[in-house]
């Protein structure tokens, strides 16, 4: 058939002259724009979620402070289990206990993997063990880790380093009292540098007292929410000059602080053993792994480290270890000192204990089961790292019917979790310790099982769980029982200010932000116990100077 135009002309004729490759240009447009119109789009057979926009799929959703509230309300509305696009990226969030112990505890290795993030590759270089994929090199580092920080090594080695770090800390404490922000900083960042480079801090201003927070100030910068453009999710991005891309400049100069930081640590450890002074006895894992890289050549024989990767190994088991440990402990004294009735049971439990004669011990664990308690509603209340650290999974999964496409980023939002009234958490938003009544024993017990925790998420687990564990209960234990803790006074009127439960620094990591607070000691005899420890603490920690 012939179709005409009203001019006459026909459109058969015209249709034979339209010349083969427009017709072919026209159907890669076509399919072009659909292509990229599927991005951003959700596979029908994923969990449920929030709609989605072309292109940004729920980008424009994620909002730049306070996404771990947001993955609550989230889970609220779409269910237990549900899925963002971040474009073409796929992200679950298992919002259900049973979800993450399904899949992250049971089906560890399928969901061992980290999101590949080319930000924090820039900053750490890829070899970062808690952000590394889990492969070889990273397993080598871990069993290193877990190794060096068993509850039997840090039982038989560790525990006199602790204890006599927070008799430091208590002492600190009463004759600086108005410094306890930095007194906590300085003593879980030199306990870090004790374990790893055998080097303790005098203060907080000492190399030793202040390297890894900045270190993780730099990184945290860098990785701010909001700081930078989605190029994971548009890799073109990554091509874009560097002065134009001021986010890339930012990454690498914190790169290279980290870099600084961790080098000047190892020139400091290798200057001292240059004297003749090698404190392998004294349980420094560098100075552990150095006299094996002298005899066989490498720290770790069948998987060569570099220095450099050494060295940031080094520094990563810091910074794992010190902000974390400072963030919780900080959190703790914030809702102590609005909760003096937690306070009084406690002291209650400690007076019946220990009285005034003497500090608490880690062998009076099971005689003081209130701080364990408060530890752990600490934690809940406020987590250190309230989205977790996401995983990503290897291979394409199915969980109740619905897909969870390989390569997902996996989020077990803690924060959200410990919150929800779904999970028996009544009044969410109250410190009670007495929530964990029941669960008296320590966390690497209820680790891996469906009773989910803190910082336990299958074979990416903190490996510092033990050791984090065992400061954090020396520190409460002490506090409490040296120390009634109460808000700080106004400058101007002499009142006791209004302590404000949401005042947050929120970065890699979240902590309080500075706080004004009062630690009054018990009573002399308190005061005088510290004295008379704090001088053989003092003699104990004199090699590590
Ligand atoms: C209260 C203190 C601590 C908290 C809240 C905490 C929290 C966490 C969390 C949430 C993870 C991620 C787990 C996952 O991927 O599922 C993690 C991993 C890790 N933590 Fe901790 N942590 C603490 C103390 C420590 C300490 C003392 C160390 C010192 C060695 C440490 C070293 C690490 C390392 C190396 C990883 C990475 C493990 C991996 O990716 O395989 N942490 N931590």
């Amino acid at each position: 058939m012939e179709f005409r135009t009203a001019d006459g002309h026909s459109i058969q004729k015209h249709a034979q002259n339209i010349p083969f490759w427009t017709v072919g240009l026209v159907a890669l447009v076509i399919y072009g724009l659909y292509t990229v119109l599927q991005i951003g789009r959700r596979d029908k057979r994923m969990p449920p979620g929030p709609p989605t926009l072309p292109l940004l799929g729920n980008l424009h959703q994620i909002p730049i402070t306070g996404m771990y509230k947001k993955f609550q309300d989230w889970g609220e509305e779409f269910g237990g289990i549900y899925s963002l696009k971040f474009a073409s990226s796929n992200v679950i969030v298992l919002y259900d206990r049973k979800a993450v112990h399904e899949l992250v505890d049971k089906k560890g290795l399928l969901y061992a993997e980290r999101p590949h993030s080319y930000i924090n590759d820039l900053v750490t270089h890829g070899d970062s063990l808690v952000f590394q994929d889990h492969h070889e090199r990273q397993k080598a580092k871990r069993k290193i880790t877990t190794h060096n920080f068993s509850p039997k090594i840090l039982d038989e080695r560790v525990a006199p380093v602790q204890d006599a770090e927070v008799t430091v800390l208590l002492n600190d404490l009463v004759r600086d009292p108005g410094n306890f922000y930095n007194h906590m900083k300085r003593l879980t960042c030199s306990i870090a540098c004790i374990l790893v480079f055998g080097q303790r801090a005098l203060t907080y201003e000492d190399f030793w007292g202040h390297c890894v927070y900045d270190a993780l100030d730099k990184f945290g910068e860098a990785l701010e929410p909001g700081a930078n453009p989605p190029v994971d999710e548009f890799p073109v991005l990554k091509y874009l000059p560097e002065f134009i891309s001021p986010w890339k400049t930012r990454a690498k100069y914190a790169g290279k602080v980290m870099d600084d930081i961790w080098s000047e640590a190892r020139r400091r450890v290798d200057e001292r053993r240059q004297r003749g002074d090698i404190r392998t006895t004294l349980g420094s894992l560098a100075d552990k792994l150095l006299d094996e890289h002298s005899e066989k050549g490498s720290p770790l024989s069948k998987q060569p480290l570099g220095k450099q990767e050494l060295d940031h190994f080094f520094g990563l088991l810091v910074e794992g270890g010190a902000e974390t440990t400072s963030s919780t402990m900080l959190t703790l004294i914030l809702c102590l000192a609005m909760n003096p009735q937690v306070q009084a049971k406690a002291q209650e439990e400690l007076d019946a204990v220990c009285g005034t004669e003497r500090m608490p011990q880690w062998s009076d664990f099971s005689k003081l089961p209130y701080i364990n308690c408060i530890i752990k509603e600490g934690m809940r209340w406020r987590p250190a790292a309230p989205v977790g650290i996401p995983h990503r999974v290897a291979e394409d999964d199915f969980y109740e019917g619905m897909l969870i496409p390989k390569n997902s980023t996996i989020f077990i939002p803690t924060w959200a979790l410990h919150h929800a009234e779904r999970y028996g958490y009544d009044d969410p938003y109250s410190f009670k310790p007495e929530r964990y009544t029941n669960h008296t024993k320590l966390a690497n017990d209820y680790a891996g099982g469906a009773d989910y925790n803190n910082r336990d998420n299958g074979r990416r687990m903190c490996p510092g769980i033990h050791l984090a564990e065992r400061t954090q209960w020396r520190i409460a234990a002490k506090l409490l029982w040296a120390f009634e803790i109460l808000p700080g006074l106004d400058a101007e009127t002499g009142k006791p200010v209004k302590l404000d439960p949401d005042h947050y620094n929120e970065g890699l990591l979240h902590g309080p932000a500075p706080f004004k607070c009062v630690f009054k000691p018990r009573s002399q005899a308190h005061v005088d116990v510290i004295s008379q420890e704090l001088a053989s603490a003092r003699k104990f920690l004199a090699p590590y100077e």
